[in-house]
């Protein structure tokens, strides 16, 4: 899979730095807030970068895992949770409209899902649900390239505008491939990275946790082969939140990674192509423990801490916000010779 991923631009964050240092406010006193506008300088190439069109891409898919009971839902609650998005009565549509992003809803594998009369959904399936990874593979070789190819085509058709754009999920029983994921990847061992999800009791997470060691003993991926790990332990929209990240890199595009979810659809777009991480920005750090072991593979330091387990793209709205805000400053503080501000 070739996806050409430019470097960062050093010529507009050199000019991005000068600026933030000219800027009417003691030098460094706005953080990491200036580290961030330097960094959003060199992802865009532009010296003082304007975040107006904000993307929150949801992907919806589901996993055949549910079947070992490792989920406190049942299935059928990935299907309503997207009729819910296109209402707007979820807890990302909410956190979307607040920091003003658009709120792009992705079917990427949803079990034998329609939603009538909901024009906004893009359906675009890689099947109906993957298969058991308790059992064998997630998928094939070929649809674990299909879905990376959702994500690209996702950006490059429904968001091509997109200044900013924040990774969502949904998929009842996806932390399981996510820990798998995760663990195949990092080489940390599955208890490390298992958690408790959406809310599940003890007995069912020891049954979680032996389902992510069964899922990685069966059908031990090559953890240097991106696809492989997505086609062994992954899920349709965790390929295909890969392969917004890796489509967004490829335009010159930030890319704000959410909870546990993203993280491992951003771990899989980074085995195949590593310059990709130059475009990840971090938001929360989530409950799940996996996250931080996520981060810290990355080289992500989270913005904050609020004890977030939804998913959805919740915490990468909030996210959204400080990166508008970092380069707002960059852009719209005068100088201290704009301002006649002795310095
Ligand atoms: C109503 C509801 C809304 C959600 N929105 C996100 N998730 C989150 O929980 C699910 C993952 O947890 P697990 O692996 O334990 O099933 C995913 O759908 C994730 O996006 C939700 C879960 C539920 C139940
Ligand atoms: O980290 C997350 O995003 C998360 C955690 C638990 C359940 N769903 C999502």
């Amino acid at each position: 899979m070739e996806i050409g991923i430019p470097p960062l631009s050093e010529t507009a964050m050199d000019q991005a730095r000068k600026r933030q240092q000219n800027l009417t406010k003691p030098p460094g006193s706005l953080g990491r807030l200036e580290t961030f506008s330097v960094e959003i300088a060199g992802i865009t190439d532009e010296p003082t970068p304007e975040l107006e069109e904000a993307v929150i891409a949801t992907v919806a898919g589901d996993h055949g895992v549910v079947a070992e009971g490792v989920s406190a839902f049942p299935q059928d609650v990935t299907a309503q949770m997207v009729a819910n998005f296109a209402h707007g009565g979820a807890g990302v549509n909410a956190l979307a409209n607040t920091v003003d992003a658009r709120n792009l809803i992705v079917d990427a594998g949803v079990a034998a899902a329609e939603y009538p009369g909901m024009d906004s959904v893009v359906v675009d399936k890689v099947g109906n649900g993957t298969d058991n990874i308790a059992t064998g593979a997630a998928m094939s070789r070929a649809d674990a390239e299909a879905a990376i190819e959702v994500g690209r085509s996702v950006v490059a058709e429904h968001a091509p505008e997109a200044d900013i754009i924040g990774l969502g999920d949904m998929g009842i029983g996806n932390t399981t491939p996510s820990a798998a994921v995760t663990a195949a990847i990092t080489g940390y061992p599955p208890e490390a990275v298992t958690d408790h999800g959406s809310g599940i009791d003890e007995e069912t997470f020891e049954r979680k946790v032996a389902v992510v060691e069964r899922a990685l003993e069966n059908d031990a991926p090559d953890p240097e082969d991106g696809i492989d790990v997505l086609r062994s332990v992954g899920g349709f929209e965790i390929g295909a939140l890969a392969g917004i990240a890796l489509e967004g890199a490829s335009r010159r595009t930030p890319i704000v990674v959410d909870g546990f979810i993203t993280g491992a659809g951003a771990l899989v777009a980074a085995q195949i192509e590593p310059a990709v991480t130059d475009y990840l920005l971090p938001s929360h750090s989530s409950v799940e423990s996996g996250h931080s072991i996520q981060h810290e593979a990355l080289r992500l330091d989270p913005l904050f801490d609020l004890d977030l387990r939804l998913g959805e793209g919740t915490g990468a709205a909030l996210g959204i916000a400080v990166y508008k805000g970092a380069c707002a400053t960059l852009r719209e503080m005068a100088t201290f010779e704009e301002a006649g501000v002795s310095n």
